[in-house]
């Protein structure tokens, strides 16, 4: 039986959709052993709600924005990408369609990172996020990264 992890969800926020060049990290703010570290945007899924509504829900609390998902950045797993031993996580390229992202709960800093070989050294990311960073340049340096119908 797989057993069942925290589900946390996530965006690769992209300039663009069709032609990717750079991508929103966030830096965060909170609990002590991560402070400081550079993350996706998002947050746990909650009781009674679907992925796709958390992800939605913790974007508009966080950053202060409307998104459109885009492909996800499929994991090794169901649930996405593995962080530790209780949680996994899902994360989906994105694009903002209303408002400007600002620092609102959880994160100091943001910053617009350049889809390169740089993008795993140039700022320190959580070290859980290393494979998925890699996923998303990869994956960016095919090009479209909107919904695939
Ligand atoms: N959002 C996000 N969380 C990540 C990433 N990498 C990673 O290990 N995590 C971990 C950190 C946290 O333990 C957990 C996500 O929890 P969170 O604190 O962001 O979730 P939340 O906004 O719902 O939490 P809360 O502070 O409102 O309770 O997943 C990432 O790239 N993005």
């Amino acid at each position: 039986m797989g057993e069942q992890l925290k589900q946390i969800v996530a965006v690769a926020i992209v300039d663009d959709l069709n032609t990717p060049t750079r991508m929103l990290a966030a830096r965060r703010n909170r609990p002590e052993a991560l402070a400081g570290l550079w993350e996706f945007p998002g947050g746990k899924v909650e009781s009674g709600e679907s992925d796709i509504e958390a992800v939605h829900r913790e974007l508009r609390e966080e950053l202060g924005v409307d998104i459109e998902l885009g492909a996800e950045i499929a994991g090794p797993i169901d649930q996405g990408w593995r962080l530790n031993n209780k949680a996994a996580m899902r994360v989906w390229f994105a694009a903002i369609t209303q408002g400007e992202p600002a620092t609102l709960d959880g994160h100091d800093q943001l910053a617009w990172l350049d889809l390169d070989d740089r993008l795993e050294s140039v700022v320190p990311w959580i070290p859980a996020d290393a494979p998925i960073v890699r996923a998303c340049l990869a994956r960016s340096r095919i090009g479209h990264v909107g919904q695939t119908p």
